[in-house]
């Protein structure tokens, strides 16, 4: 499935990842093909384990994919100089309490890809760099002295967004920004990567359970089961028009305020568990075991993409059958 657009910042071909594990093999990701456009940002969505977090590491070149390729600003992810790699691209962990070593202050983490990736040496220029980091993730010029056993989750986050941004990279992987975040600071931390990606010229990709966050930020989402993309499209269109039963799924699923990200995917990973007590296939539609539509041509044969609408793109036998 190819969602084209002119002037990509990323294209992905053909990317399959295997993992090897206890005797047999984990397919993570299976035959996808997608491009993103600059200044597009697009949202990965889809259940735990399937494959949103490795797409995005291969993305910035952070995992080899086992097959097909990544072009990145048009150049061959693997051609980079890890230097001129790391100032092009950025990642941004889902666990910012992991990420940030408690004992080292905000100034300290700042100050690393400046002088490593930046080489910035002069004192008034770094200063000033740190300074306007911190205030484009929302932080005052206080928190440089503060250490990371003094910060917040929140705040952690922020300090990982602004140390992401202090390269002015142009494309950003964000991986489940919301998910050890307060449910009441969510909509912040996704403005503050919004602003940021605008402010610095730089494309997101977001990887996310929590669809509702999605129209928030990103132009465009890409729906992952199982390792395949099943439905891509602009987001105003797929949230609409959800035509994969699963997509149908994901976007039923109203949260109140009072819900947080670990009751959502609580929800997502119930739906998930169903799975188990089914014989797993190697043929047909990865989510045919499960799909209330599901007939023997599903369970028997690969449903092909279909370009539903224009740039709406779903892999299924039956678009648009399933409704909630
Ligand atoms: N380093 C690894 N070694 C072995 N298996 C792995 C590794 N990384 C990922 N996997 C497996 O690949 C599949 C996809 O994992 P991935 O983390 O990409 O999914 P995900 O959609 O990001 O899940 P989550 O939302 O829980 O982070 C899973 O079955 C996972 O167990």
């Amino acid at each position: 499935m190819n969602f084209s657009f002119s002037d990509h910042i990323l294209e992905v071909h053909d990317l399959s990842k295997y993992f090897g594990r206890k005797g047999y093999i984990v397919t993570a990701l299976d035959d996808v093909s997608l491009t993103v456009n600059s200044l597009e940002n697009i949202a990965i969505v889809g259940e735990t384990g399937s494959g949103k977090s490795t797409l995005g590491r291969i993305s910035c070149g952070l995992e080899k994919p086992s097959k097909g390729k990544v072009l990145l600003s048009g150049k061959e992810i693997g051609s980079y100089r890890k230097n001129e790699l790391w100032k092009t691209t950025q990642y941004i962990h889902q666990d910012p309490y992991g990420a940030i070593d408690s004992l080292e202050t905000v100034k300290e983490i700042l100050d690393r890809p400046l002088r490593f990736l930046l080489r910035i040496k002069d004192p008034s220029e770094k200063k000033e760099l740190l300074i306007e980091a911190l205030r484009s993730s929302g932080l005052s010029e206080d928190y440089l002295d503060k250490k990371g056993s003094d910060l917040s989750g929140g705040e952690k986050q922020r300090i990982l967004i602004a140390r992401a941004f202090i390269v002015k990279p142009k494309y950003v992987v964000v991986d489940e920004p919301t998910t050890m975040i307060d449910f009441i600071h969510r909509d912040e931390i996704i403005g503050t990567l919004k602003n940021e990606g605008e402010m610095f010229g730089a494309t997101l990709l977001l990887i996310t359970h929590d669809i509702m966050i999605v129209p928030k930020i990103a132009k465009k989402v890409a729906v992952l089961y199982r390792g395949k993309i099943i439905e891509v499209g602009w987001t105003r269109d797929i949230l609409k028009n959800p035509l994969h039963p699963y997509t149908t799924f994901l976007a039923s699923i109203k949260p109140s305020k009072l819900l947080g990200n670990s009751k959502i995917m609580d929800v997502l990973n119930n739906y998930g568990q169903k799975k188990q007590n089914i014989v797993s296939q190697n043929k047909g539609c990865s989510y045919a075991s499960i799909c209330p539509l599901a007939d023997n041509n599903c369970i028997v044969n690969e449903p092909p993409t279909i370009e539903a609408e224009e740039n709406h793109y779903v892999k299924c036998f039956k678009p648009g059958e399933f409704q909630l």
